[in-house]
């Protein structure tokens, strides 16, 4: 792979374009004080995804610095670049640096400093909380470390208003209660990575089957959480429907993952979840712009004054 390449991996390229999907529908989704639709100017939309994606890049090129003794013992992580050689520890930290200094002066000089200090918050939160201290300590890493990768939804909506909204709170909610199926869905088909590592992922350190049965638990409650932008006004009808299709499907996978046909059936659920998170909010999206909030039904949030 090119030194270009190289670098590119470091910045865990897929998962960031979700997240980064995540955080301009966020900004779309943005509603002022009187709960009216906002459309986002060009510049807060330029100027705040670049903002969140150098973060978030930053953030994951921290995480291959830190992790790079557990990349090199797991299958699947054992071609990254400081695994293989090919880039020198110095090289990657001071591409993390750059990447992470970038990023703050774009959020506090061209955004608002709202955004920037909660997405310096997310960005501490998974390269140094999640990676350097949870991952290693407690089977409930990925649970508090999702609060980090719950954010951009809501920092896409901060870079918009430069407030906080109950709503956006609870866009971050949904991919904060998604994380664990998300994750332990790919952790029961790695299991065997993570136990030569000695990561203490909830499969390794409490079985396979109890992990089964806890991806079903925050199935549920994923939900149940995705319905709240109905029933609190935010979203509407159009929403409601890809929200309990999408979440059935879910469920089908979680429940069928408790006596899984075959070997693979976890790599597919976990494959499901990424196609699920980015369908459910096109349908937050559409449902916003789509349809006129008069024949919105719900409870619409009244701010307080
Ligand atoms: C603490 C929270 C999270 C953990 C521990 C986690 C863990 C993982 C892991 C281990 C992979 C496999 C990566 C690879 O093989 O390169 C993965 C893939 C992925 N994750 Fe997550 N994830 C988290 C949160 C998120 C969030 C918040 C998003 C987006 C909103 C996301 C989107 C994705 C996507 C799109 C992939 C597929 C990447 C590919 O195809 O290579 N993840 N995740
Ligand atoms: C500023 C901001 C929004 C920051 C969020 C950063 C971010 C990249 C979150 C995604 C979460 C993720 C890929 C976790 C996997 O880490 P892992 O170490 O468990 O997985 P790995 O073994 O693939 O490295």
């Amino acid at each position: 792979m090119s030194a270009l390449g190289q670098y590119l991996e470091l910045t865990k390229p897929r998962v960031v374009a979700l997240l980064v999907f995540c955080a301009v529908i966020g900004m779309f989704l943005a509603v002022d004080a009187n709960g009216q639709r906002v459309l986002p100017t060009w510049h807060a939309v330029v100027f705040g995804t670049l903002g969140i994606w150098l973060a978030s890049a930053s953030a994951a090129a921290f995480n291959h610095l830190i992790d790079q003794r557990i990349d090199k013992l797991m299958a699947r992580t054992s071609h990254r670049p400081l695994a293989t050689g090919q880039l020198t520890p110095m090289q990657v930290f001071v591409f993390a640096m750059v990447l992470g200094i970038v990023s703050m002066l774009v959020l506090v000089f061209l955004v608002n400093m709202l955004t920037a200090v909660l997405t310096f918050f997310s960005l501490i939160g998974y390269a140094v909380i999640y990676t350097a201290y949870l991952k290693r300590a407690t089977p409930q890493n990925i649970v508090i470390g999702g609060i980090a990768g719950a954010a951009p939804p809501m920092l896409g909506w901060t870079a918009v208003t430069d407030s906080l909204h109950p709503y956006a709170l609870q866009l971050l909610l949904i991919i904060f209660v998604w994380t664990p199926p998300h994750f332990w869905a790919l952790a029961i088909f790695r299991v065997d990575d993570y136990s030569r590592a000695q990561v203490p992922m909830l499969p390794v350190t409490h079985g396979v089957t109890y992990t089964r049965w806890h991806i079903l638990f925050y199935t549920i409650l994923l939900f149940v959480v995705t319905l709240l932008p109905f029933f609190t006004g935010m979203s509407g009808l159009i929403y409601l429907f890809g929200a309990v299709v999408l979440g059935a499907g879910f469920l089908w996978y979680a429940i069928r993952l408790l006596n899984p046909p075959d070997e693979l059936f976890a790599m597919k659920t976990f494959n499901y979840s990424i196609v699920y998170l980015m369908v459910l909010f096109a349908f937050l999206l559409a449902d916003h712009w789509l349809v006129d909030p008069v024949i919105q039904t719900g409870f619409r949030f009244e701010p307080v004054a």
